[in-house]
Formats: C-alpha cells, sequence, structure tokens
C-alpha cells in the first residue's frame, strides 16, 4: 500500500550523517508535540517531515473542517431564525469564497506549526521523506540520521475502499475536499463517521443536496441513542441518511456518479469517501528496523515498539484512537519516558471526542452498553436533559441530554448530545481523569444561567434518589426536627 498524496521517491546517496538524541518522523500533532518537548528539555533533536508541515490536522483535518463547519453554521443561522422574531432569508452561499474562509484559517494557524519556529525552539528540520535503513538509523533524502530514540509519528490517510469501479470515478477524500471550489449539486458520502457525518451537514447547510450511506449505524462508537439525535436532525435539515446499506459499486454515467448498494442505488455528481483511515507505515521500511506492526505499530502501553526499544509510535501510527488531542498526549508520554527515563503509559479511559455536527456529540470514557459489560449491576445511569435547562431554553436548545454511568460513586463514562456538547464533556473528562467522585460535580458552585449547569444536574440526578427515596434519611430528618429547638 502507498500513501496517497505522495509518490516513493528512490534512495538518494547519502551526503550527511548526523547523531542524534531523538529522531522523529511526521510533523503533525504527535509528532511536534514530541520535537517541541525534546528539544525545549535539552535534548538534539531532528524532525522529519516529507509533506506539510503541520500534518492532517492543520491541513486536510480538524481545522479545515472546523473552518467549513463555521461557515456553513452562518447560512444555517440566516434561514432558521423564525422562532427568535428573526425573519429567515436564504442566504447567497458564495462556496468558494467559503473555502477561501477555509484557507485563511489555515495560513492563519499555520505558523504555529511552521519550520521556522521549531528551529527557533532548537529543533533541526528536514523536508523528506524518512525510511528506516537500520534499526538505529533512518535516511530522509541525502541525511543519514543515527537517533538513540526514534518516535513514528507518521499519521494517517483516507482509507480508499476496494469497491468495484471506484477506479472509474473521480472522487474526494479529506486530503482533497477542502481545495474543491465549485459547489458540489449533489454531494455523495459513503461513510457515516464523523468525517461523512460532519461534511454531511456542512454541505447541506451551504445549499448542496447530500446522500450519505452508511453500511452500519451512523456514528457506530457513539451511544445509538444520543447519535440518532445527530441523524435526526441532518434528516431534517435534508440530509438523506441511508443506514445498514454498503456500498458495493459505483459507476459514472454521463457526469452522474451512482453508488450501488444491495437494496438500492443513489445518484448525485460528486462523490466524497469517508470510511476511515490507513495508518502511514509504508515509506517507512519498518522491516529494516526490526519494527512489528498491524493496523499501527505494535506498541505497549508505554507507545514503545514491543520489538525495537529504541522506537515509539504516536498519534494515528500507533494504531488506536486517532484524534488530534490523542496524538499531544501520546507526545507528553513519550516525552517523559525518552528525556527522564520514567515509566510512562499512555491510558485510554478518560479520553475526550466530540463530533462537530449540529447538535455536537461528545464521549469520554465508556458509553452506556459498555459500562454494562463490564460491570453490569454496579451500574448507575444519571441522565439530565438539556430542555430542564434554563439557559438551554432561552438559546431554543432544548434538543439534547447528559449521560453519566456511574460506578461506586464514580462517573466511569459520559455522553453528551446537543450544543456544546464538546465544551460540557469537559468537567467530565476532568472528574474521570482525576477518579473524583460525583459530589466533585454536585458540590461544585456554576454560574446561573449556563449550559454547564446540566452536567450539575445530571449529578442531582444520581443523589436525588439516594436522598429523596431513602426512608432512612427521611427518619433522621423527622428526629433531628424533634429534637431541634
Ligand atoms: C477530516 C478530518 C477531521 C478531523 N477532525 C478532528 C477533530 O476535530 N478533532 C480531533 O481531535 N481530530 C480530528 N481529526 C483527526 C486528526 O486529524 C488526527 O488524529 C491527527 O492529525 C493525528 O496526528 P498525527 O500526528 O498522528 O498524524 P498527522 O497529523 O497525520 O501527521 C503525520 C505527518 O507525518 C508525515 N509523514 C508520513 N510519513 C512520513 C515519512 N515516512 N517521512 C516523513 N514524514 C512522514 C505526513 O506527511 C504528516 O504530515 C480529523 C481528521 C480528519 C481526516
Ligand atoms: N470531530 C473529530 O474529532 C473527528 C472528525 C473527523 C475525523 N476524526 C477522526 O478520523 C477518523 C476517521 O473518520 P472517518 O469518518 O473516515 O472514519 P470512521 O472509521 O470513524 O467511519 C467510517 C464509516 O464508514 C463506514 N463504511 C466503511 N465502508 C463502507 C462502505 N463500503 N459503504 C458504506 N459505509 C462504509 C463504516 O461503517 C464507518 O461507520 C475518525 O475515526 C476519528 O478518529 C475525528
Amino acid at each position: 500500500m502507498e500513501n496517497s498524496r505522495i509518490d516513493r521517491d528512490d534512495a538518494q546517496p547519502v551526503t550527511e550523517r548526523i547523531k542524534v538524541d531523538v529522531c522523529v518522523i511526521g510533523a503533525g500533532s504527535g509528532g511536534l508535540s514530541v520535537a517541541s518537548g525534546a528539544a525545549q528539555m535539552g535534548a538534539r533533536t531532528v524532525l522529519i517531515e516529507g509533506g506539510k508541515m503541520g500534518g492532517d490536522c492543520l491541513n486536510y483535518g480538524c481545522v479545515p473542517s472546523k473552518a467549513l463547519i463555521a461557515a456553513a453554521n452562518h447560512a444555517h443561522s440566516m434561514r432558521s431564525g423564525a422562532p427568535y422574531g428573526i425573519t429567515p432569508v436564504e442566504p447567497q452561499v458564495d462556496y468558494a469564497a467559503a473555502k477561501d474562509h477555509v484557507r485563511r484559517v489555515i495560513d492563519a494557524i499555520a505558523p504555529h506549526d511552521s519550520q521556522e519556529r521549531f528551529e527557533g525552539l532548537g529543533v533541526r528540520v528536514i523536508r523528506d521523506w524518512a525510511r528506516f535503513i537500520s534499526p538505529t538509523e533512518v535516511q530522509a533524502g541525502g541525511t543519514v540520521v543515527e537517533a538513540r530514540r526514534f518516535v513514528i509519528a507518521t499519521g494517517s490517510s483516507p482509507l480508499v475502499p476496494p469497491i468495484e469501479g471506484i477506479g472509474d470515478v473521480s472522487y474526494y477524500t479529506n486530503e482533497t475536499i477542502f481545495d474543491l471550489r465549485e459547489r458540489p449539486e449533489h454531494l455523495l458520502i459513503v461513510g457515516g463517521g464523523p468525517i461523512g457525518m460532519e461534511m454531511a451537514q456542512a454541505h447541506v447547510r451551504l445549499g448542496c443536496k447530500v446522500t450519505l450511506v452508511e453500511s452500519g449505524r451512523v456514528l457506530p462508537k457513539d451511544d445509538p441513542e444520543l447519535a440518532a439525535l445527530v441523524a435526526e436532525r441532518l434528516k431534517a435539515e435534508g440530509v438523506e441518511i441511508v443506514e445498514r446499506q454498503q456500498v458495493e459499486r459505483v459507476s459514472l454515467e454521463g457526469d452522474r456518479i451512482t453508488l450501488q448498494t444491495g437494496d438500492g442505488r443513489f445518484t448525485g455528481t460528486h462523490l466524497l469517501l469517508a470510511v476511515g483511515r490507513r495508518v502511514n507505515l509504508d515509506r517507512l521500511d519498518l522491516g529494516r528496523a526490526n519494527v512489528a506492526y498491524d493496523k499501527g505499530v505494535t506498541v505497549g502501553a508505554d507507545l514503545r515498539s514491543t520489538t525495537n526499544k529504541r522506537v515509539y509510535a504516536v498519534g494515528d501510527a500507533a494504531g488506536g484512537l486517532m484524534f488530534t488531542h490523542v496524538a499531544g498526549y501520546h507526545g507528553g508520554v513519550v516525552v517523559r519516558s525518552i528525556l527522564f527515563g520514567l515509566p510512562a503509559k499512555a491510558k485510554t479511559d478518560h479520553i475526550p471526542w466530540v463530533s462537530y455536527t449540529d447538535p455536537e456529540l461528545a464521549q469520554v470514557g465508556l458509553t452506556e452498553a459498555q459500562a454494562r459489560e463490564r460491570f453490569g449491576e454496579r451500574l448507575t445511569v444519571a441522565r439530565a436533559d438539556f430542555g430542564g435547562n434554563d439557559r438551554a431554553v432561552a438559546e431554543g436548545a432544548t434538543t439534547g441530554l447528559v449521560k453519566v454511568v456511574i460506578v461506586g460513586g464514580r462517573p466511569v463514562g459520559a455522553s453528551i448530545v446537543g450544543k456544546g456538547a464538546g465544551d460540557l464533556i469537559a468537567m467530565w473528562a476532568q472528574a474521570i481523569a482525576n477518579r473524583q467522585k460525583m459530589r466533585a460535580i454536585s458540590d461544585t458552585v456554576l454560574p446561573y444561567p449556563t449550559m454547564s449547569e446540566i452536567n450539575k444536574r445530571a449529578a442531582g440526578a444520581y443523589f436525588s434518589p439516594k436522598l429523596f427515596d431513602n426512608p432512612w434519611v427521611k427518619r433522621v430528618v423527622g428526629v433531628v426536627q424533634r429534637v431541634l429547638p
């Protein structure tokens, strides 16, 4: 398999040999975290990047997608003012200008990830593709880097599934959709994960017809009850969502693209593939370094290769959760281990994620189903509806739910759907990361009227039956009231 946006270059003659403490391969979220931490703490650090500085998040992922979503949300708010007494208007969407906004956002953030900034931090940056030539050496262009430790931070690329006919149609992925400047009349999306769902809503709000085909259920990694609310909203806005149908064939008829599933045919003008990722390992010649890999580099909880202890993997390349904040978290774990020789392990049970649809969908820790499987009867579920929150009522944002799963008085997972879910999940992420009890949430005084009070209401829902339905509490209160003056 080869990376889709680049061609392998042939081995070049060696013109330079250098020896460093840390060699980081890949300047995306994970690699940049390691390189900046290592260099600023005094390690001789080399950072090798074959593509664009900043990796997927900045150039083809989080940043452009959130910028496009922001443009789409403006269009949506112009159409949806009626309940607030604001006359709805159909916005004139200039799709190319929305893409200019996306470009400006990338350009504004790019200096933070730039070669110049990292060189300023003391990192030697090499702009070429890296491959191992031995267990202790990497070559990039004409430079051979010998390092005490290597960090593979090469990220992932869009998976192009072997669907019949896919080679005969032109399709977009996250690497190309943000450069498309003509507004698709009818966008077909294969895949209902976060990329598919975020892009579906953004495009319908920008005035495109959108059909999304998903082989299972949409947002399959999230709580189904909450994911269903997101799907409902997208459908209400006009996205045609087709679930439990696998795309088996793609064909081109004139300028129309047709997706064929077992049960139907769906025709549109443009096609976006959003069916998952594959890790970028092909260029690395891992066999030469004795580094085992499968879906990612095979690592232990310490993010160290199980077969070559000089080598670590972070971010998407480690083959687990694929998020920018996970890549950054991995970076911190690896820096501790490499620079201070401290035992450091990456955990996953406190990692949050958010799909930036409207309503947003956020998760940290276990979903209800996962918690039930693990803890059975020991599990308590506490819920709070957005409809019971005064601020949500004022904002007209009453569609939403906080669901917390609790074991032994501590939250082990929280799922939130609704306006601002991505920010609301922070309280639960903090509680779970620090093994706090539900009291930590219920005892916190929060400003009125804020959406964050919904979290407190969920904590209240956990304690209420214990207080109000408990005959002992009633008895104690009765006795105290009789004896108090
Ligand atoms: C459309 C989209 C939206 C997303 N939105 C979000 C979001 O909102 N929030 C979130 O947390 N996550 C989001 N993600 C996921 C996030 O982008 C990734 O998890 C994150 O970028 C992973 O960082 P990384 O450092 O592991 O890899 P990357 O950012 O992919 O960086 C890897 C770098 O390594 C380079 N490279 C590869 N091979 C070599 C080699 N042999 N030699 C030299 N360089 C090499 C690549 O060119 C690349 O620059 C999104 C992803 C996509 C696709
Ligand atoms: N907001 C965020 O944090 C965010 C946003 C976008 C992406 N990401 C990251 O990027 C990763 C990749 O996103 P993604 O949405 O491409 O992948 P995904 O793996 O999360 O979802 C892909 C979906 O495509 C479906 N699918 C696969 N083959 C199919 C076929 N032939 N026909 C129909 N459906 C098919 C799968 O069932 C799955 O639901 C995410 O898992 C996440 O880690 C994060």
